[in-house]
């Protein structure tokens, strides 16, 4: 009998795994047990998602890590995506977790101390609760809400010159076009989806990135 803590694909995409997480794949797959053995009590993931925990989430985020550098936000991070498995990867880069949900900044806080990551703060609060207390190099956030309403919570946490990093589907460019007046007022520049992992056997991720600040043009 399989074990059902075991999530199916976790042998999946060994090659970028094993090049984005490195020494810290181990973590990764002690991240992903502990997701697949509490998610769903905690009301983190539902059980359809089990099968592709590994592809869909895991390496989905970590897609993100040679991006990153100085300060990270997550906003919403939820079961702890993408911020867990990045901090996981990128152990230079300190990450801070922003939930409103207590249940999930406990959890959020259990895998911290249980994985013994020291570059990861967690904070329970609405992300425009926090705008005069964090400034961040970059801001990551995914499956938060559309772009419209994600700039008005996320830019107010970029430094002058930081940048916004979405996960986001195939609505991305919809999503930029309806935003537009968004961009102009909170000064985003350089606006584009990008997709990462097109050499995948899984779905390349597509992620939008924009520069915050005056554009130099
Ligand atoms: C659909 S979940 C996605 C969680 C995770 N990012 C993922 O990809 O699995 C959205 C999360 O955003 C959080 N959230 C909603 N509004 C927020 C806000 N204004 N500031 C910070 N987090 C927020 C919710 O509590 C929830 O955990």
């Amino acid at each position: 009998m399989t074990n059902p803590s075991l999530p199916a694909d976790l042998e999946s995409e060994p090659d970028i795994a094993a090049q984005l997480f490195g020494d810290t794949i181990e973590q990764a797959r002690e991240y992903t047990f502990a997701l697949a053995s509490h998610g769903e009590e905690l009301g983190l993931v539902g059980p359809a998602e089990y099968p592709r925990l590994w592809t869909r989430h895991i390496v989905n985020s970590v897609l993100l890590a040679p991006l990153l550098h100085g300060t990270v936000g997550d906003i919403g991070s939820g079961a702890g995506l993408p911020g867990l498995p990045l901090a996981i990867a990128r152990p230079d880069v300190h990450l801070t977790l922003i939930e409103p949900m207590e249940r999930r900044t406990d959890w959020l806080q259990s895998q911290v101390e249980a994985l013994g990551l020291t570059n990861v703060t967690v904070v329970r609060a609405r992300a425009e609760e926090v705008h005069d207390e964090y400034t961040f190099d970059q801001v990551t956030a995914r499956a938060v809400s559309a772009l419209s309403k994600l700039i008005p919570i996320t830019v107010p946490l970029l430094r002058e010159g930081g940048e916004l990093i979405l996960l986001k589907g195939r609505s991305a460019e919809a999503e930029i076009e309806k935003a537009a007046k968004m961009i102009r007022k909170f000064r985003l520049h350089d606006v584009r989806v990008e997709e990462l992992g097109s050499d995948l056997e899984t779905e390349p991720t597509r992620v939008l990135r924009a520069m915050h600040g005056d554009s130099a043009e």
